[in-house]
Protein backbone atom coordinates (compact mmCIF):
# COMPACT_ATOMS: atom_id res chain seq x y z
CA UNK A 1 0.00 0.00 0.00
CA UNK A 2 1.51 3.42 -0.69
CA UNK A 3 1.66 5.97 1.86
CA UNK A 4 0.98 8.62 -0.64
CA UNK A 5 -2.81 7.47 -1.19
CA UNK A 6 -4.41 9.74 0.40
CA UNK A 7 -8.30 9.43 0.06
CA UNK A 8 -10.35 10.49 -0.88
CA UNK A 9 -8.66 11.57 -4.40
CA UNK A 10 -10.25 14.69 -5.56
CA UNK A 11 -11.38 14.30 -9.12
CA UNK A 12 -12.18 16.84 -11.33
CA UNK A 13 -14.37 16.74 -14.68
CA UNK A 14 -13.34 18.87 -17.56
CA UNK A 15 -16.50 19.43 -19.54
CA UNK A 16 -17.53 21.31 -22.80
CA UNK A 17 -18.71 21.17 -26.20
CA UNK A 18 -16.61 19.82 -29.07
CA UNK A 19 -14.38 21.68 -30.17
CA UNK A 20 -14.19 23.47 -27.16
CA UNK A 21 -10.71 23.27 -26.55
CA UNK A 22 -10.38 20.46 -24.05
CA UNK A 23 -7.83 18.85 -25.77
CA UNK A 24 -5.78 22.16 -25.71
CA UNK A 25 -6.10 21.81 -22.45
CA UNK A 26 -5.43 18.84 -21.38
CA UNK A 27 -2.08 18.94 -23.02
CA UNK A 28 -0.71 21.87 -21.26
CA UNK A 29 -2.34 19.93 -17.89
CA UNK A 30 0.13 17.30 -18.69
CA UNK A 31 3.15 19.82 -19.01
CA UNK A 32 2.98 21.56 -15.89
CA UNK A 33 4.52 20.07 -13.31
CA UNK A 34 2.30 21.39 -10.15
CA UNK A 35 0.60 18.58 -11.59
CA UNK A 36 2.04 15.73 -11.58
CA UNK A 37 0.93 12.67 -10.10
CA UNK A 38 -2.72 13.41 -12.05
CA UNK A 39 -4.76 10.59 -13.88
CA UNK A 40 -6.38 11.70 -16.82
CA UNK A 41 -9.52 9.60 -17.99
CA UNK A 42 -10.49 10.77 -21.22
CA UNK A 43 -13.99 9.38 -21.37
CA UNK A 44 -15.00 9.54 -25.54
CA UNK A 45 -16.32 7.40 -27.93
CA UNK A 46 -14.81 6.54 -31.32
CA UNK A 47 -11.04 7.46 -32.10
CA UNK A 48 -9.10 10.38 -29.87
CA UNK A 49 -6.70 12.06 -30.88
CA UNK A 50 -4.35 11.38 -27.71
CA UNK A 51 -1.72 9.93 -29.35
CA UNK A 52 0.10 13.16 -29.18
CA UNK A 53 0.15 13.50 -25.38
CA UNK A 54 1.46 9.83 -25.10
CA UNK A 55 5.02 9.28 -24.18
CA UNK A 56 5.11 5.90 -23.44
CA UNK A 57 2.25 3.15 -23.88
CA UNK A 58 1.67 0.40 -21.35
CA UNK A 59 0.25 -2.67 -22.51
CA UNK A 60 -2.91 -2.49 -19.86
CA UNK A 61 -4.78 0.77 -21.64
CA UNK A 62 -3.21 3.08 -18.62
CA UNK A 63 -0.45 5.17 -19.80
CA UNK A 64 2.24 5.99 -17.83
CA UNK A 65 3.89 9.58 -18.89
CA UNK A 66 7.31 10.41 -18.15
CA UNK A 67 6.06 12.78 -15.40
CA UNK A 68 4.07 10.46 -12.88
CA UNK A 69 1.14 11.34 -15.20
CA UNK A 70 -1.30 8.31 -16.18
CA UNK A 71 -3.67 8.70 -19.13
CA UNK A 72 -5.90 6.57 -20.38
CA UNK A 73 -9.40 6.58 -22.70
CA UNK A 74 -12.14 4.54 -21.57
CA UNK A 75 -14.86 3.10 -23.85
CA UNK A 76 -16.22 1.24 -21.03
CA UNK A 77 -17.52 2.15 -17.56
CA UNK A 78 -15.60 4.80 -16.18
CA UNK A 79 -16.20 3.32 -12.89
CA UNK A 80 -14.31 0.28 -14.11
CA UNK A 81 -11.29 2.59 -14.50
CA UNK A 82 -11.72 4.62 -11.57
CA UNK A 83 -12.04 1.28 -9.41
CA UNK A 84 -9.02 -0.09 -11.82
CA UNK A 85 -6.70 3.27 -9.88
CA UNK A 86 -7.64 2.54 -6.62
CA UNK A 87 -6.71 -0.83 -7.22
CA UNK A 88 -3.38 -0.08 -8.82
CA UNK A 89 -2.32 2.33 -5.54
CA UNK A 90 -3.58 -0.31 -3.12
CA UNK A 91 -1.12 -2.92 -4.62
CA UNK A 92 1.43 -0.44 -5.44
CA UNK A 93 1.41 -0.31 -9.08
CA UNK A 94 1.04 3.40 -8.87
CA UNK A 95 3.19 5.25 -6.04
CA UNK A 96 1.21 8.13 -6.17
CA UNK A 97 -1.88 10.05 -7.41
CA UNK A 98 -2.90 13.31 -6.27
CA UNK A 99 -6.11 13.96 -8.52
CA UNK A 100 -8.07 13.02 -11.78
CA UNK A 101 -9.50 14.43 -14.09
CA UNK A 102 -11.97 13.33 -16.45
CA UNK A 103 -12.88 14.39 -19.98
CA UNK A 104 -16.38 14.35 -20.17
CA UNK A 105 -17.49 13.31 -24.70
CA UNK A 106 -17.88 16.98 -25.99
CA UNK A 107 -21.92 15.70 -26.60
CA UNK A 108 -22.43 14.42 -23.49
CA UNK A 109 -24.75 15.72 -20.63
CA UNK A 110 -22.29 15.59 -18.06
CA UNK A 111 -24.55 14.46 -15.36
CA UNK A 112 -24.57 11.04 -15.40
CA UNK A 113 -20.62 11.08 -15.10
CA UNK A 114 -21.09 12.79 -11.81
CA UNK A 115 -23.27 10.47 -10.46
CA UNK A 116 -21.35 7.45 -11.48
CA UNK A 117 -18.65 8.83 -9.25
CA UNK A 118 -20.27 10.33 -6.66
CA UNK A 119 -23.07 7.05 -6.51
CA UNK A 120 -20.88 3.81 -6.74
CA UNK A 121 -20.77 2.22 -3.48
CA UNK A 122 -16.87 0.99 -4.55
CA UNK A 123 -15.55 4.59 -5.36
CA UNK A 124 -17.25 6.52 -3.02
CA UNK A 125 -14.46 6.65 0.01
CA UNK A 126 -11.61 6.58 -2.94
CA UNK A 127 -13.16 9.37 -4.84
CA UNK A 128 -14.31 12.95 -3.76
CA UNK A 129 -16.04 15.21 -7.17
CA UNK A 130 -13.78 18.33 -6.37
CA UNK A 131 -15.06 20.43 -9.12
CA UNK A 132 -16.43 20.58 -12.55
CA UNK A 133 -14.85 22.74 -15.16
CA UNK A 134 -16.93 23.62 -18.28
CA UNK A 135 -15.06 25.30 -21.04
CA UNK A 136 -17.07 27.40 -23.09
CA UNK A 137 -15.86 28.38 -26.90
CA UNK A 138 -16.00 32.32 -27.30
CA UNK A 139 -16.37 32.47 -31.15
CA UNK A 140 -19.34 29.53 -31.08
CA UNK A 141 -20.64 28.65 -27.54
CA UNK A 142 -23.23 31.16 -28.44
CA UNK A 143 -24.59 29.43 -31.15
CA UNK A 144 -23.75 25.67 -29.10
CA UNK A 145 -26.13 26.91 -26.23
CA UNK A 146 -28.29 27.82 -28.53
CA UNK A 147 -28.37 24.12 -30.28
CA UNK A 148 -27.65 21.72 -28.06
CA UNK A 149 -29.30 21.81 -24.47
CA UNK A 150 -26.91 19.62 -23.22
CA UNK A 151 -24.25 22.42 -23.59
CA UNK A 152 -26.65 24.88 -21.48
CA UNK A 153 -26.45 21.84 -19.00
CA UNK A 154 -22.73 21.39 -19.06
CA UNK A 155 -22.66 25.00 -17.88
CA UNK A 156 -25.25 25.06 -15.66
CA UNK A 157 -23.43 21.94 -13.72
CA UNK A 158 -19.83 23.63 -13.72
CA UNK A 159 -18.06 25.06 -10.44
CA UNK A 160 -16.10 27.39 -12.96
CA UNK A 161 -16.54 28.21 -16.46
CA UNK A 162 -13.75 28.62 -18.62
CA UNK A 163 -13.76 31.01 -22.03
CA UNK A 164 -11.17 29.42 -24.34
CA UNK A 165 -10.58 31.19 -27.97
CA UNK A 166 -11.27 34.51 -26.65
CA UNK A 167 -8.30 35.49 -28.72
CA UNK A 168 -10.01 35.21 -31.37
CA UNK A 169 -12.98 37.48 -30.45
CA UNK A 170 -12.05 41.18 -31.20
CA UNK A 171 -15.22 42.36 -30.43
CA UNK A 172 -15.54 43.01 -26.64
CA UNK A 173 -19.43 43.37 -26.84
CA UNK A 174 -19.76 40.20 -28.46
CA UNK A 175 -17.63 38.13 -25.66
CA UNK A 176 -19.56 40.80 -22.95
CA UNK A 177 -22.84 39.19 -23.95
CA UNK A 178 -21.68 35.73 -23.78
CA UNK A 179 -20.40 36.55 -20.25
CA UNK A 180 -23.65 37.56 -19.24
CA UNK A 181 -25.44 34.43 -21.04
CA UNK A 182 -23.38 32.50 -18.82
CA UNK A 183 -23.50 34.00 -15.68
CA UNK A 184 -27.69 33.91 -16.17
CA UNK A 185 -27.22 30.26 -16.62
CA UNK A 186 -25.08 29.77 -13.78
CA UNK A 187 -24.86 32.70 -11.20
CA UNK A 188 -22.73 30.88 -9.25
CA UNK A 189 -19.59 30.05 -11.38
CA UNK A 190 -16.71 32.20 -11.66
CA UNK A 191 -15.58 32.57 -14.97
CA UNK A 192 -11.95 32.63 -16.33
CA UNK A 193 -10.27 33.17 -19.36
CA UNK A 194 -7.91 30.13 -20.64
CA UNK A 195 -5.57 32.44 -22.24
CA UNK A 196 -2.54 33.11 -19.57
CA UNK A 197 -4.06 31.45 -16.86
CA UNK A 198 -2.09 28.43 -14.87
CA UNK A 199 -3.44 25.18 -15.50
CA UNK A 200 -3.39 24.09 -12.03
CA UNK A 201 -5.68 27.31 -10.90
CA UNK A 202 -8.22 26.58 -13.21
CA UNK A 203 -8.92 22.86 -11.99
CA UNK A 204 -8.76 24.35 -8.24
CA UNK A 205 -12.66 24.97 -8.02
CA UNK A 206 -13.78 22.70 -5.47
CA UNK A 207 -14.90 23.41 -1.54
CA UNK A 208 -10.91 22.79 -0.56
CA UNK A 209 -8.22 25.20 -1.33
CA UNK A 210 -5.40 22.82 -1.76
CA UNK A 211 -2.26 25.10 -0.97
CA UNK A 212 -4.11 26.36 2.09
CA UNK A 213 -6.10 23.43 3.43
CA UNK A 214 -8.98 25.27 4.20
CA UNK A 215 -12.32 24.86 3.09
CA UNK A 216 -13.14 28.20 0.67
CA UNK A 217 -17.37 28.09 1.05
CA UNK A 218 -18.01 31.18 -0.23
CA UNK A 219 -16.17 30.62 -3.17
CA UNK A 220 -17.46 26.90 -3.88
CA UNK A 221 -21.43 28.55 -3.12
CA UNK A 222 -20.81 30.91 -5.47
CA UNK A 223 -20.98 34.15 -3.22
CA UNK A 224 -17.80 35.98 -4.04
CA UNK A 225 -19.41 36.87 -7.05
CA UNK A 226 -23.50 37.18 -6.21
CA UNK A 227 -24.88 36.62 -2.59
CA UNK A 228 -28.54 36.56 -4.07
CA UNK A 229 -29.25 33.37 -5.91
CA UNK A 230 -33.03 34.24 -6.20
CA UNK A 231 -35.04 34.29 -9.42
CA UNK A 232 -31.47 33.84 -11.38
CA UNK A 233 -31.73 31.97 -15.12
CA UNK A 234 -35.62 30.77 -15.29
CA UNK A 235 -37.85 33.88 -14.85
CA UNK A 236 -35.76 36.34 -15.36
CA UNK A 237 -34.96 35.13 -18.84
CA UNK A 238 -39.05 35.22 -19.90
CA UNK A 239 -39.06 38.43 -20.88
CA UNK A 240 -36.41 38.49 -23.42
CA UNK A 241 -38.65 36.58 -25.49
CA UNK A 242 -35.79 35.26 -27.04
CA UNK A 243 -36.71 31.84 -28.58
CA UNK A 244 -32.95 30.77 -29.60
CA UNK A 245 -32.43 30.86 -25.73
CA UNK A 246 -35.20 28.58 -24.77
CA UNK A 247 -32.87 25.91 -23.19
CA UNK A 248 -31.28 28.86 -20.97
CA UNK A 249 -35.01 29.38 -19.45
CA UNK A 250 -35.11 26.20 -18.47
CA UNK A 251 -32.02 26.10 -16.31
CA UNK A 252 -31.69 28.39 -13.16
CA UNK A 253 -30.53 28.67 -9.49
CA UNK A 254 -31.50 29.45 -5.92
CA UNK A 255 -30.33 29.32 -2.53
CA UNK A 256 -32.15 28.52 0.63
CA UNK A 257 -31.25 29.91 3.62
CA UNK A 258 -32.06 29.01 7.09
CA UNK A 259 -30.36 31.32 10.33
CA UNK A 260 -29.71 29.20 13.25
CA UNK A 261 -28.84 25.37 13.78
CA UNK A 262 -30.89 22.51 12.37
CA UNK A 263 -31.38 18.76 13.83
CA UNK A 264 -29.69 16.27 11.55
CA UNK A 265 -32.84 14.18 10.93
CA UNK A 266 -34.61 17.61 9.71
CA UNK A 267 -31.96 17.94 7.24
CA UNK A 268 -31.66 14.51 6.29
CA UNK A 269 -35.91 14.06 5.95
CA UNK A 270 -35.75 17.22 4.33
CA UNK A 271 -32.82 15.96 1.38
CA UNK A 272 -35.19 12.37 1.31
CA UNK A 273 -37.89 14.40 0.05
CA UNK A 274 -36.23 16.89 -2.41
CA UNK A 275 -34.23 13.80 -4.25
CA UNK A 276 -36.78 11.74 -4.51
CA UNK A 277 -39.99 14.27 -5.61
CA UNK A 278 -37.16 16.77 -7.55
CA UNK A 279 -34.15 14.56 -8.10
CA UNK A 280 -34.15 14.23 -11.67
CA UNK A 281 -34.50 18.15 -12.44
CA UNK A 282 -31.84 18.95 -9.35
CA UNK A 283 -28.41 19.56 -11.44
CA UNK A 284 -26.34 20.09 -8.66
CA UNK A 285 -26.79 21.12 -4.75
CA UNK A 286 -24.11 22.22 -2.23
CA UNK A 287 -24.06 23.72 0.75
CA UNK A 288 -23.14 23.92 4.50
CA UNK A 289 -25.82 23.49 7.48
CA UNK A 290 -24.84 24.51 11.19
CA UNK A 291 -26.15 21.12 12.75
CA UNK A 292 -28.16 21.34 16.09
CA UNK A 293 -26.08 17.67 17.43
CA UNK A 294 -22.62 19.78 16.64
CA UNK A 295 -23.40 23.37 15.69
CA UNK A 296 -19.37 24.22 15.62
CA UNK A 297 -18.31 21.42 12.89
CA UNK A 298 -20.40 22.36 9.79
CA UNK A 299 -22.08 19.34 7.93
CA UNK A 300 -21.33 20.12 4.04
CA UNK A 301 -24.02 18.89 1.88
CA UNK A 302 -22.91 17.79 -1.84
CA UNK A 303 -24.83 15.82 -4.26
CA UNK A 304 -26.04 15.46 -8.01
CA UNK A 305 -29.46 14.88 -9.26
CA UNK A 306 -30.82 11.89 -6.71
CA UNK A 307 -26.82 11.36 -5.39
CA UNK A 308 -25.75 12.39 -2.39
CA UNK A 309 -21.69 12.90 -1.18
CA UNK A 310 -21.45 10.81 1.77
CA UNK A 311 -22.04 13.78 4.58
CA UNK A 312 -18.61 15.26 5.13
CA UNK A 313 -18.18 17.46 8.20
CA UNK A 314 -15.24 21.20 8.17
CA UNK A 315 -13.35 21.26 11.52
CA UNK A 316 -14.36 24.71 11.71
CA UNK A 317 -16.84 27.91 10.35
CA UNK A 318 -14.43 29.59 7.80
CA UNK A 319 -16.26 32.53 8.85
CA UNK A 320 -19.07 34.31 10.85
CA UNK A 321 -21.60 33.52 8.88
CA UNK A 322 -23.78 30.52 10.36
CA UNK A 323 -26.38 28.27 9.78
CA UNK A 324 -27.46 26.96 6.43
CA UNK A 325 -27.48 28.22 3.23
CA UNK A 326 -27.48 25.36 -0.25
CA UNK A 327 -27.76 26.20 -3.26
CA UNK A 328 -29.82 24.65 -5.92
CA UNK A 329 -29.12 23.84 -9.41
CA UNK A 330 -31.99 22.77 -11.31
CA UNK A 331 -33.68 22.44 -15.24
CA UNK A 332 -37.55 22.86 -14.88
CA UNK A 333 -36.88 22.58 -11.04
CA UNK A 334 -39.60 23.85 -9.60
CA UNK A 335 -38.46 27.24 -7.20
CA UNK A 336 -42.01 27.32 -5.06
CA UNK A 337 -42.54 23.92 -4.61
CA UNK A 338 -38.75 23.98 -3.37
CA UNK A 339 -39.03 26.47 -1.14
CA UNK A 340 -42.14 25.76 0.71
CA UNK A 341 -41.13 22.05 1.34
CA UNK A 342 -37.53 23.52 2.71
CA UNK A 343 -40.03 26.19 5.01
CA UNK A 344 -41.87 23.01 6.02
CA UNK A 345 -39.47 21.26 7.50
CA UNK A 346 -37.03 24.07 9.17
CA UNK A 347 -39.76 26.37 10.62
CA UNK A 348 -40.88 23.64 12.70
CA UNK A 349 -39.60 22.10 16.15
CA UNK A 350 -37.99 18.70 14.87
CA UNK A 351 -40.54 17.37 17.72
CA UNK A 352 -43.44 18.25 15.21
CA UNK A 353 -42.17 17.30 11.87
CA UNK A 354 -44.03 14.44 10.56
CA UNK A 355 -43.14 10.73 10.98
CA UNK A 356 -41.06 10.09 7.69
CA UNK A 357 -42.28 6.92 6.97
CA UNK A 358 -45.66 8.60 7.31
CA UNK A 359 -44.78 11.04 4.75
CA UNK A 360 -42.90 9.22 2.10
CA UNK A 361 -46.15 6.79 1.93
CA UNK A 362 -48.57 9.42 1.58
CA UNK A 363 -47.95 11.74 -1.25
CA UNK A 364 -50.77 13.78 -0.13
CA UNK A 365 -48.60 15.23 3.20
CA UNK A 366 -45.54 16.61 0.93
CA UNK A 367 -46.40 20.41 1.05
CA UNK A 368 -47.01 21.36 -2.23
CA UNK A 369 -47.90 18.24 -4.42
N1 LIG B 1 -7.09 30.40 -30.92
C1 LIG B 1 -7.40 29.45 -30.04
N2 LIG B 1 -7.60 28.21 -30.47
C2 LIG B 1 -7.91 27.26 -29.57
C3 LIG B 1 -8.03 27.55 -28.17
N3 LIG B 1 -8.36 26.40 -27.54
C4 LIG B 1 -8.45 25.45 -28.49
N4 LIG B 1 -8.18 25.95 -29.73
C5 LIG B 1 -8.21 25.24 -30.99
O1 LIG B 1 -9.53 24.74 -31.20
C6 LIG B 1 -9.51 23.47 -31.81
C7 LIG B 1 -10.27 22.47 -30.99
O2 LIG B 1 -9.60 22.29 -29.77
P1 LIG B 1 -9.57 20.90 -28.99
O3 LIG B 1 -8.69 21.09 -27.81
O4 LIG B 1 -9.27 19.79 -29.91
O5 LIG B 1 -11.09 20.83 -28.55
P2 LIG B 1 -11.86 19.63 -27.78
O6 LIG B 1 -12.80 20.29 -26.87
O7 LIG B 1 -10.90 18.69 -27.21
O8 LIG B 1 -12.61 19.00 -29.00
P3 LIG B 1 -13.36 17.55 -29.06
O9 LIG B 1 -12.36 16.55 -28.62
O10 LIG B 1 -13.73 17.48 -30.50
O11 LIG B 1 -14.55 17.66 -28.18
C8 LIG B 1 -8.05 23.12 -32.00
O12 LIG B 1 -7.69 23.44 -33.33
C9 LIG B 1 -7.34 24.01 -31.01
O13 LIG B 1 -6.03 24.34 -31.44
C10 LIG B 1 -7.80 28.91 -27.76
O14 LIG B 1 -7.92 29.28 -26.58
N5 LIG B 1 -7.50 29.81 -28.74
Amino acid sequence: MSQQAAFPIPVSVLTGFLGAGKTTLLNRLLKDPELADTAVIINEFGDVAIDHLLVEKASDGIIELSDGCLCCTVRGELVDTLADLVDRLQTGRIQRLARVVIETTGLADPVPVLQSIMGHPALIHAFRLDGVISLVDAVNGSMTLDAHVEAVKQVAVADRIVLTKSDLVDDADWLDALKARLTRINPGAEIREVEGAAVARLLQCGLYDPTTKTADVRRWLGEAADGDHHHHGGDDHHHHHDHAHRHDARVGSFSLVHAGALPFSTVEMFLDLLLSTQGDKLLRIKGIVELAEDPLRPLVIHGVQKMLHPPARLPAWPDEVRGTRLVLIGIDLPQDYVERLFAAFVNKPAIDTPDREAMENNPLAIAGR
